[in-house]
């Protein structure tokens, strides 16, 4: 066992110096990684065997450990799993041999923070140890959540939803890519912005983007960026949303509706971590998070062809599954009073309640569109209904306005209404009832309807139709 600290400033917000533990059995590697880290301002003490970085954990605390993957007694994942059940909240890296994806994906389906490749790129060392060291204190309570200021949370205490967020309070702190299954409406975007607010990376940008809003012709350019002059109408350089999420989280939402000539594109920015901007000569190195969702089911598309393997198993190191609101019929009280209390603050009315025989209706309701659909009859509940208390007959859950179709519209609509009302209505119904058979996903909604996204949100603004989430 070595021990060295060569004099330097110790990191920022670091009263002493952090404590790293490496565990390798080059001592070329043990050397580098030591004067590399002790310039840092790090203390660093190396080992080279499984069992005495065991004994060292046990001994006192530290605040990063580095395994090489190979070990003369173990392997760097078996380190890894010692240190996810004993040293909860410490970060580990595993450094890997060249072209082992499958190490450094096992070792993140353990528990590691992230991985590093030989040959040691240094400004990768030094980028990775600094988000390890800036990680918040993990908190090991499933604690009561409350949406406090600007940072929203998954609400609930039935035990889905707990664990759910003690998992996610773990995967943020890991580098690893997750894909997020769930069906709409479930929290799927929510749960993608917690993981990256809790994360190292939570100074910079969380990129959400909608692949199925985006027309195919323009998906190089709005991912990759481009060059001024690159294309007609390239008037000025572009970042696409890989350099705008660089060093932050880039959200795909509806990943499966990614053509298939783009997911080979895309598989290739993330494995290579560069981008090259159209027209661009240059490739830029990219530090991108990747976080992945769809309400389809993922394996089932890679099973009958629409979706690469390869991208899947990219995107896919960590799967988080989202239950539905129809599992956890316990949160609805809660999950639905907080919506309450937001609609009425943001609305500047009084605090309104739901009644007993309310609660019942909801508890009792499947809510095929999840949060979303309580979020959005609780909003159309308050706009038509002033009292305080509200009561089952005020949410009309039954018959809903919502579930008539253009055919069940009188027939003497149309000439008890001036024209364009009447046709606004028809639109109307024709919107939220695409909306209701989709699941409230609107670009499934919009593609049922035959127009584009673009124009789906045009006409849902024209027609006050507030649903809640906005567009990408
Ligand atoms: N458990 C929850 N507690 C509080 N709010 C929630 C919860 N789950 C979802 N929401 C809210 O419901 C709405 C829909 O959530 P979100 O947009 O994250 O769903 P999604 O699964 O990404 O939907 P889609 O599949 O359509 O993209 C958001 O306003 C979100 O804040």
């Amino acid at each position: 066992m070595f021990n060295k600290n060569i004099p330097g400033s110790s990191p920022a917000g670091h009263q002493s110096a952090p404590h790293v533990l490496i565990v390798d059995d080059e001592p070329d590697i043990i050397e580098l990684l030591e004067l590399t880290l002790a310039r840092m301002g790090m203390q660093v003490i190396s080992t080279m065997n499984t069992q005495d970085a065991r004994t060292l954990l046990q001994s006192r605390p530290f605040q990063l450990c580095l395994t090489d993957m190979q070990l003369p007694d173990g392997t760097g994942i078996d380190l890894v799993q010692y240190i996810s059940r004993h040293c909860a909240g410490l970060p580990v890296a595993v450094i890997t041999a060249y072209g082992t994806a499958e190490n450094a994906v096992a070792a993140l389906k353990a528990g590691a923070f992230d991985y590093l490749t030989k040959p040691v790129s240094l400004k990768q060392l030094r980028a990775l140890v600094k988000s390890a060291l800036s990680l918040p204190p993990i908190r090991t309570e499933a604690l009561p959540e409350k949406n406090t200021g600007n940072q929203r949370t998954l609400l609930g205490e039935s035990e889905p939803m707990r664990e759910l967020r003690l998992t996610i309070e773990k995967l943020s702190r890991s580098q690893a890519a997750v894909y997020i299954s769930g069906e709409s409406g479930s929290g799927k975007e929510l749960a993608a912005r917690m993981i990256h607010e809790r994360s190292a990376r939570r100074d910079l940008p969380f990129v959400p983007v909608n692949c199925g809003a985006i027309p195919e012709n323009l998906m190089e350019s709005e991912f990759f960026g481009y060059k001024k002059g690159a294309f007609t109408g390239a008037d000025k350089d572009h970042d696409g949303f890989f350099l705008a999420a660089n060093g932050g989280t880039l959200f795909l939402d509806e990943v499966a509706d990614l053509p298939l000539a783009m997911q080979v594109k895309l598989l290739r920015v993330i494995q290579e971590k560069q981008v090259r901007r159209l027209g661009d000569t240059q490739e830029k190195n990219i530090d991108v998070r990747i976080i992945s969702a769809t309400h389809k089911k993922l394996g089932e598309c890679v099973e009958n062809g629409q979706f690469r393997q390869d991208l899947y198993y990219r995107l896919n190191v960590i799967e988080l599954d989202m239950p539905a609101l129809r599992q956890m019929r316990e949160d609805i009280p809660l999950i639905a009073s907080s919506i309450l209390t937001k609609i009425c603050r943001d609305t500047n009315r009084p605090l309104c309640r739901l009644d007993q025989g309310a609660l019942d209706t909801l508890t009792g309701y499947d809510f095929p569109g999840n949060v979303r659909e309580l979020e959005n009859i609780l909003e159309r509940t308050l706009a038509l209904c002033s009292a305080e208390k509200i009561g089952k007959n005020e949410l009309q859950l039954k018959p809903r306005e919502m579930h008539q179709t253009p055919d069940s519209i009188p027939a003497t609509a149309g000439p008890e209404l001036p024209l364009q009302d009447y046709l606004d209505r028809l639109e109307k119904e024709s919107i939220v009832k695409a909306l209701e058979q989709t699941r409230y996903n609107r670009t499934a909604a919009a593609k049922l309807l035959g127009i584009t996204v673009r124009s789906m949100r045009y006409r849902m603004d024209r027609l006050g139709l507030d649903l809640k989430k906005p567009f990408r």
